[in-house]
């Protein structure tokens, strides 16, 4: 690679000197949905508390498309807060005095797991395209053989919202007896049609930037970084609700009396959004956003279950706690109330509840009073039983 390529890869691939990474090698590939199996790999993870000696008390934290596992540590890339902070940490719902905490980047992904950014051992060159396509079966395997590296059998809780909380119903399908608990929150059993129209957008976006280079664009020491900002101002607009974005800027003018007749952003949302797009091309990589999105599409856990969703869970002793906000228009109630009802349905113990709020899909990121004791309270009764 050239001196160009290589200072972009590294904006691409961004190794996090503070986080753990477990390798894979030849012995145990990743066996993936899609046939391939690919070898070596490795996973990038971070954790929080102490195992217990009966290691009984692990909570696996999925993140959702464009987190990572910097879930409750200030992120090495942006300087902010990890993504659940508001969640995890001492005294908090998922206390880290009481519970070990481990939340790894999916593979597919760009902070320190294997995805289209990493080398190809092959060719020497990075993977892009020929990298193989994954599902979220395949990142939750993943974290499956992470587990086992640990030496954790049965996680206490597996949590996470969005594309977090398909990877929690997959844990508790493909993995029921390792999972003592599990919280999807403003999640789906399926990606919507709308959903997938949503990614496709933000994937073409991406595709037209003439710096994509089919792909190879790290090769050629560029980035598509438009593509990229402008796939992320798209799927941000789905992740608020349109009274948020009232509330927030409604048609107010950005630093300036009056309209300028030009295509500047006049408008505050306008801005707002350019800044959502700037920021979000210096922490993440465009193919990993093809990846990543396109293994959201390929979910249906009805469908690799005989076209019954109830059949996913059941048998399942795994006590359940749903949760979705009323002004999620992106996962709405109405997924979460299908889940509901397969599990009924399964004989699961579930119990479920609608947060009202006007924040959109993107609520649980946010510190939403009734999360935070839904999440506590169900995990401290749950606790109580297991005797933790
Ligand atoms: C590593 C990770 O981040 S994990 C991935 C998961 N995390 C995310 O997806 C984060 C991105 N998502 C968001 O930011 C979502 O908007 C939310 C809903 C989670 C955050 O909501 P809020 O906390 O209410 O923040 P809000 O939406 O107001 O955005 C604040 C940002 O917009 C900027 N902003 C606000 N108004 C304007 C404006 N008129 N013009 C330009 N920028 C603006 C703020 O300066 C702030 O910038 P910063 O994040 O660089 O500090
Ligand atoms: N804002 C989330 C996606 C939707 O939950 C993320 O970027 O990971």
């Amino acid at each position: 690679m050239t001196g160009d390529a290589l200072r972009y890869a590294s904006v691409s691939q961004v190794e996090s000197p503070d986080s753990l990474v477990a390798h894979f090698g030849p012995e145990r590939p990743l066996v993936l949905d899609s046939g391939v199996a690919l070898s070596p790999f490795q996973i990038a993870y971070q954790t929080y508390g102490t195992l217990n000696a009966a290691r009984s008390n692990a909570v696996l934290v999925c993140h959702a498309l464009t987190g990572d596992q910097h879930a409750a540590n200030v992120h090495p890339v942006t300087g902010k807060p990890g993504w659940w902070s508001t969640m995890i940490g001492p005294g908090r719902p998922i206390d880290t005095d009481r519970y070990f905490v481990v939340c790894s980047n999916v593979i597919g992904g760009c902070l320190g797991s294997t995805g289209p950014s990493s080398v190809n051992p092959a060719t020497g060159q990075p993977w892009a395209l020929a990298f193989p396509l994954v599902t979220i079966r395949d990142m939750v395997r993943a974290q499956a053989m992470l587990m086992d590296y640990l030496g954790i059998g049965t996680l206490f809780c597996v949590a996470g919202g969005s594309m977090g909380g398909m990877q929690v119903l997959e844990w508790a399908a493909s993995y029921p007896e390792r999972v003592y608990t599990a919280m999807p929150i403003a999640t789906a059993a399926i990606h919507s049609a709308q959903n997938i129209a949503f990614g496709e957008v933000g994937r073409q976006a991406i595709m037209a930037d003439p710096d994509w280079r089919g792909g190879r664009y790290l090769e050629a020491g560029v980035r598509p970084a438009q593509g990229l900002a402008v796939a992320r101002m798209g799927a941000h607009i789905t992740y608020l609700s349109e009274s948020a974005l009232h509330r927030k800027f409604g048609r107010r003018l950005q630093d300036r009396a009056a309209p300028t007749f030009t295509f500047d952003a006049d408008f505050q949302v306008e801005s707002y959004l350019r800044h959502q797009g700037e920021a979000f091309v210096e922490r993440f990589d465009a193919n990993s956003y093809l990846y990543v999105t396109r293994a959201m599409d390929y979910f249906d856990l009805a469908g690799s279950h005989g076209g019954v969703l109830a059949n996913a869970f059941r048998g399942s002793k795994t006590r359940f706690c749903v949760a979705s906000f009323s002004s999620d228009w992106l996962f709405p109630t109405s997924d979460s109330r299908a889940v509901v009802h397969a599990l009924n349905a399964a004989g699961a113990s579930v119990s479920f509840v609608e947060i009202q709020s006007d924040k959109g899909h993107d609520a649980f990121l946010l510190d939403e009073p009734e999360l935070t004791a839904t999440t506590g309270g169900f995990l401290r009764a749950a606790a109580r039983m297991r005797g933790i």
